[in-house]
């Protein structure tokens, strides 16, 4: 070609691509909606891919600007994305509207067997898997999981207690980290893998590489909420072929050995099995998802991705805030130790239910940390929300750690102050201005066994042991922004001696 018709070639790629995204970026001021003003290519996402702002972060600041209209446009990458914190709007889309906003957009690849999880799912399939599963998580089946956490929660207690000799101080992120690792793999996996005792394990490496952030993973978690068909193309799996290996190996290995042995735990491989024989007689292949061994890897592989960092981190950040008011924490203990006594000194479920300033304590830690910070969801028939007319094929961000710093619900909002929570206090607010487990029919799954462990770890380690401010205690938790999601910076140091 000659090099003049190179030139003009290259302008007209230029122009075009200038064009395009002239066009896209004036999405919302064509509708009217307050925006923020995009950069090129990355939208309104540039501080997160540099490691400057985690996501929630990144939201919060920019809903800063509207915070009295109760959402605005924004853009992640090209894409526009209606950020919402108005509780009536959320409660639109989450709830009254669920048939337009039914699903989040995810993607789905049938070659990638991961990939097949009920947060990705949609329509009629993810309909069908939800009722399914949801009875793995009523308070029968939870009750029975309840002495598997248990002997994990113990397990802590003993590795804390060895670590502080008497006094240290203790990073409670890395145990912390070890006991989630340790329980997930117990209650999901029907595994003992002694993370607690031996931070080398498989089961602790493969969490770890789940959850270290490299340049590409963030991309492509960015990439894949916006535009699910170009996250399937990447040329790599939704967690890399050897996640997909291992929890595929794990899953096949555990069915095979009761198969063969015969043996039931009450877990969540064993009723992935029960659904899989009940699954036999489902006569419905449109709409339902055939549970094969991926689709049962899957599932307990979400318990992995969930049931970690989120409850680990909570707890971590919760424990600081108890080393920092000795009063809060000693009417902690004096309730556990009083239920404890009135339930023959075990921790059962009924007794955990008692302490209801131990589930305070959790809801106003998760208020605070807010593992997830965002919500969201794919609009699948055009609908006006609020004044907004949401077009189908709509991304929208619910930005739930906004909503749940509201100074006009919780005064004072950054004081850590558990009676938030007392039933009285609830009844006064708007029912969508708490949602740290979301609302409405995609509701965390696994909520009320998140609250169940939370309040366990809270209840064993605050009966035997005191936290306190240490050397490298840090009052405000410094954040890591170069993780997406919320992440201590340099982890939770905390003075631990025996509670007499
Ligand atoms: C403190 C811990 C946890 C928090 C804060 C949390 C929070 C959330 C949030 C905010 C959502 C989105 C809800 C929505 O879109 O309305 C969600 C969905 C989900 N979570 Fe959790 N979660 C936690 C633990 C877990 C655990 C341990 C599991 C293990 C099974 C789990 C499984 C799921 C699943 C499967 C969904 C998708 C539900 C659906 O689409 O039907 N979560 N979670």
């Amino acid at each position: 070609m000659e090099p003049s018709s190179l030139l003009l070639a290259a302008a007209a790629v230029v122009a075009a691509v200038f064009l395009y995204f002239r066009h896209r970026f004036s999405y919302w001021a064509r509708r009217g909606v307050p925006f923020h003003a995009p950069k090129p290519v990355v939208g309104n996402f540039g501080d997160v891919l540099l490691g400057r702002k985690n996501v929630p972060g990144l939201l919060a600041d920019l809903s800063r600007a509207f915070r009295e209209v109760g959402y605005c446009g924004i853009y992640s990458f090209d894409k526009p994305v209606l950020l919402v914190w108005d509780p009536e709007m959320v409660r639109q889309i989450v709830a009254k509207d669920f048939s337009s906003f039914h699903d989040r957009g995810q993607p789905f690849d049938p070659a990638d067997p991961l990939s097949q999880t009920l947060f990705a799912l949609g329509g009629k399939q993810w309909k069908n898997l939800r009722s399914k599963l949801t009875p793995a998580f009523t308070s029968g089946k939870l009750k029975a999981m309840l002495p598997l956490m248990r002997d994990v929660g113990a397990d802590l207690v003993d590795q804390v207690a060895l670590e502080a000799h008497g006094g240290c101080e203790v990073d409670m992120e890395e145990l912390l980290s070890r006991f989630v690792t340790d329980v997930v793999g117990t209650v999901a996996f029907g595994i003992k893998c002694n993370c607690l005792r031996d931070p080398n394990s498989d089961f602790r490496a493969m969490s770890k590489k789940l959850f270290k952030q490299t340049p590409a993973s963030v991309a492509r978690i960015l990439l894949t909420t916006v535009h699910p068909k170009l996250g399937v193309l990447l040329p790599f799996k939704w967690f890399f072929a050897e996640t997909n290996d291992f929890f595929l190996n794990l899953m096949r290995d555990q069915v095979d050995q009761r198969e063969k042995t015969s043996v039931e735990r009450n877990d969540f491989v064993q009723q992935m099995m029960q659904l899989r024989a009940a699954d036999l007689a489902d006569v419905d292949p449109d709409n339902h998802l055939k549970v094969t061994t991926g689709v049962m890897a899957a599932q307990a592989f979400i318990f992995f991705l969930a049931g970690l960092d989120n409850i680990s981190n909570t707890l971590g950040y919760i424990l600081t805030r108890l080393a920092g008011d000795q009063d809060l924490q000693d009417r902690l203990a004096s309730e556990v130790r009083r239920e404890l006594q009135q339930h023959g000194g075990e921790l059962s479920y009924e007794a955990l239910k008692k302490m209801s300033l131990v589930s305070r304590v959790a809801l106003e830690g998760l208020r605070l940390w807010n593992p997830l910070g965002v919500v969201f969801r794919k609009c699948n028939a055009t609908t006006r929300v609020g004044d907004v007319v949401v077009e189908k094929g709509q991304m929208l961000f619910i930005a739930t750690n906004v909503i749940n710093m509201d100074e006009s619900v919780f005064p004072e909002p950054q004081r850590f102050d558990p009676e938030r929570h007392t039933a009285e206090e609830k009844a006064k607010r708007h029912p969508y201005a708490f949602l740290p487990f979301g609302e409405g029919p995609r509701i965390c799954i696994a909520e009320r066994f998140a609250l169940l462990e939370m309040e366990l770890t809270i209840a064993v380690l605050v009966d035997k042991l005191r936290f306190s401010p240490g050397p490298n205690y840090e009052k405000e938790v410094e954040i890591d922004t170069r993780a997406p999601l919320p992440k201590p910076k340099n982890g939770f140091h905390l003075q631990v001696t025996e509670r007499i």
